[in-house]
């Protein structure tokens, strides 16, 4: 049997004690090296999921495990050093530092942690590989990120998310901006590199027609049981 990267069980998350759940999961269980589509409405708690996925929030009920760590198990600053060594984020709107170059937002996760950056190797050559890979032309390596299209900028992202071979990927509606082309192309990169690296990932969208590229599929709904 594989290992599983993500496994959830009973997971009841509220952001008010009087609210109605945010999240109600009653089980999730994704393989090492899988890829997960997540998807549903607006409000259906994806982001929010995200989140306890990362550590940055915890169940109100519930056990998440994340490469076999229980996070709940782990006091904050241990999990925030557990999410910078094993977790990479493409946010939904991208979160890069506009003043620094595309290759310094790249190296940012192996700035802040050792981990990252000893499984990059050279962080800069492998900067420099990702931003390849995932093509960006060299001559925007150097360009300061504000200064980079949204699909420049968002492929910046990605390869942030990718250095240093995190085990998981976490993506959150990274593709919105994009026509449906580049949204396919985009995803296709992003899953060949994570997929060389073994990565496992977890992608959030609305929209049902990329739910093909992904080997599983969950959908949320708001307020709902699943
Ligand atoms: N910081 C917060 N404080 C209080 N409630 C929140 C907070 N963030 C989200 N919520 C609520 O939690 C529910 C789920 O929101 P969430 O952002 O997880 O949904 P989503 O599926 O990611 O939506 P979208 O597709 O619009 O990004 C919503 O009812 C939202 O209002």
């Amino acid at each position: 049997m594989a290992a599983a990267a993500i496994r959830i069980d009973d997971l009841v998350f509220r952001w008010r004690p009087d609210a109605a759940p945010a999240v109600k999961l009653a089980k999730l269980t994704v393989d090492a090296g899988k890829s997960l589509f997540l998807h549903g409405p607006s409000g259906a708690g994806k982001s929010t999921l995200l989140n306890l996925l990362g550590g940055v929030l915890l169940p109100e009920r519930g056990r998440i495990e994340v490469l076999g760590q229980v996070l709940g198990d782990l006091p904050a600053a241990r999990r925030d050093a557990f999410r910078a060594d094993h977790l990479g984020f493409v946010f939904q709107q991208f979160n890069l530092l506009p003043w620094l170059s595309a290759l310094d937002n790249v190296l940012l996760p192996c700035r802040f942690s050792r981990r990252r950056a000893q499984r990059a190797g050279e962080p800069d050559a492998a900067a420099r590989r990702l931003l390849a890979a995932l093509d960006l032309d060299a001559a925007a390596h150097g360009a300061p990120a504000g200064e980079l299209s949204v699909g420049q900028q968002q492929r910046v992202a990605a390869a942030r998310a990718l250095i240093g071979r995190p085990e998981i990927v976490i993506a959150d509606e990274p593709t919105s901006a994009l026509d449906a082309a580049r949204q396919d192309a985009f995803i296709d990169l992003l899953l060949g590199e994570a997929k060389a690296a073994g990565s496992t990932v977890v992608f959030v969208s609305h929209d049902l027609r990329l739910a093909a590229h992904f080997d599983e599929k969950l959908a949320l709904t708001v307020g709902a049981d699943a």
